[in-house]
């Protein structure tokens, strides 16, 4: 938070607000030990700093811990963040570091962040590059004349408050590691207000068997009907199951929003890429297991069964338990900075409850969305 133009007002606690610089470096000179400036903006009234504010806020799409960062000039002068937090840049004057302060604290006082730049270089990527004085030299360099290759890297979304409009709800995306529960919390949402909320019906190319009926378990469509719709970019998510193709169709999502309903979709986590867009504005919820004690107890109490891409059903075995909780941990590293809002599906009534209010919430509380979705 310094700045070119900025007045000393203090040293140690000795008042130099309208001394000659000549007379603070005499002051300077006799003190030992640690000094305290105290400074203060050019302008009288105080109104620099609020000019110098920028407006941008961005979603941390990584942990940072100044701590244990050897690039930072000061690590007392680091802020902490994690992986969702939004904050509130407050300089990006400098290429490699921004000052930020975290959005919703008041108390939070601005603090350095690595710039995207600098987190997406060449040293954070690769920790056997050494971090000597001359690497930090050639980022440096690298950085002004835009070498670095920025696409891939998760580092900042920057992000606008979307207020919501009634009548044009958001869909609701529940994500997890497969049998996680994410469609009988599905069931359970809809079935608090079933004229609200409503579930896409899948395609497939599988037979209809005799007691399913057309647009109710599946559409029934051919394979080549499936296979050109894929083609065409028409799913979001499709897949093969026995030979059979299984998949959603973006336009069953829209027709659902258009009808005025809350669209509650349970995709594989790997469809997020494709239903994260500023046409459907999806929230994201993302269904976590508990730990695999209170996992296994859970479902053998729930006498729960597993569902297979077909609709047949089988019983859980200790494979399924651990898997699940190894791939969860996998998919929040991977895909957790999409994620909206987590809630651990451990006892269905409170992780239905829980469903339940973020749903209300999403509904007619703003929240915060990649600013490419409103422009
Ligand atoms: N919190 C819970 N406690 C006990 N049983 C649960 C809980 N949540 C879900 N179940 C049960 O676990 C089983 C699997 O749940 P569900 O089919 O909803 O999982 P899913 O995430 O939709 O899985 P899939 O990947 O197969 O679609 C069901 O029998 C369901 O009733």
């Amino acid at each position: 938070m310094i700045h070119v133009g900025d007045k000393v007002q203090e040293i140690n606690g000795i008042l130099v607000r309208n001394k000659d610089p000549k007379e603070m470096v005499m002051i300077l000179s006799r003190l030992s030990g640690p000094v305290t400036l105290k400074l203060g903006p050019t302008e009288a009234g105080d109104t620099g700093m609020q000019e110098r504010s920028s407006n941008t806020r961005v979603k941390a799409l990584f942990d940072y811990n100044p701590r244990e960062d050897p690039l930072i000039p000061c690590q007392d002068a680091g802020l902490q963040f994690k992986k969702g937090d939004i904050l509130h840049i407050v300089s990006q004057d400098d290429p490699l570091w921004w000052q930020a302060k975290k959005e919703g604290d008041a108390t939070s006082s601005a603090g350095l962040i690595p710039a995207r730049l600098l987190q997406e270089s060449p040293c954070r990527i690769s920790p056997r590059i050494k971090r000597s004085k001359k690497v930090r030299k050639m980022m440096y360099q690298a950085v002004q004349s835009g070498e670095f290759d920025h696409g891939e890297i998760a580092t900042y979304e920057e992000v606008e408050l979307f207020h919501p409009r009634s009548g044009i709800y958001r869909p609701l995306v529940l994500v997890g590691p497969p049998h996680v529960g994410r469609n009988e919390l599905k069931r359970r949402l809809i079935a608090s207000n079933p004229g609200h909320f409503a579930e896409v019906v899948p395609y497939t190319s599988r037979p209809k068997r005799p007691f399913e009926e057309y647009g109710r378990e599946y559409n029934f469509i051919t394979r080549e009907e499936m296979e050109s719709g894929i083609l065409a970019q028409r799913f979001v998510e499709h897949g093969e199951y026995r030979g059979n193709l299984y998949g959603i169709r973006l336009d069953s999502i829209t027709s659902i929003i258009r009808a005025g309903k809350v669209c509650i979709l349970t995709p594989n986590v790997q469809a997020i890429k494709a239903v994260r867009t500023a046409e459907l504005r999806p929230f994201i919820i993302y269904i976590r297991p508990p730990s695999l004690e209170r996992l296994k107890d859970s479902r053998k109490n729930q006498k729960a069964m597993v569902t297979l891409e077909d609709g047949d059903t089988r019983s859980f075995d200790d494979e399924d338990y651990e898997s699940m909780t190894i791939l969860s941990q996998k998919l929040e590293d991977t895909y957790g900075h999409l994620f909206d809002k987590v809630i651990t599906n451990n006892h269905l009534p409170i992780a239905t409850t829980e469903l339940v209010k973020i749903a209300q919430s999403v509904e007619t509380d703003p929240h915060w969305v990649p600013i490419s979705w409103l422009q």
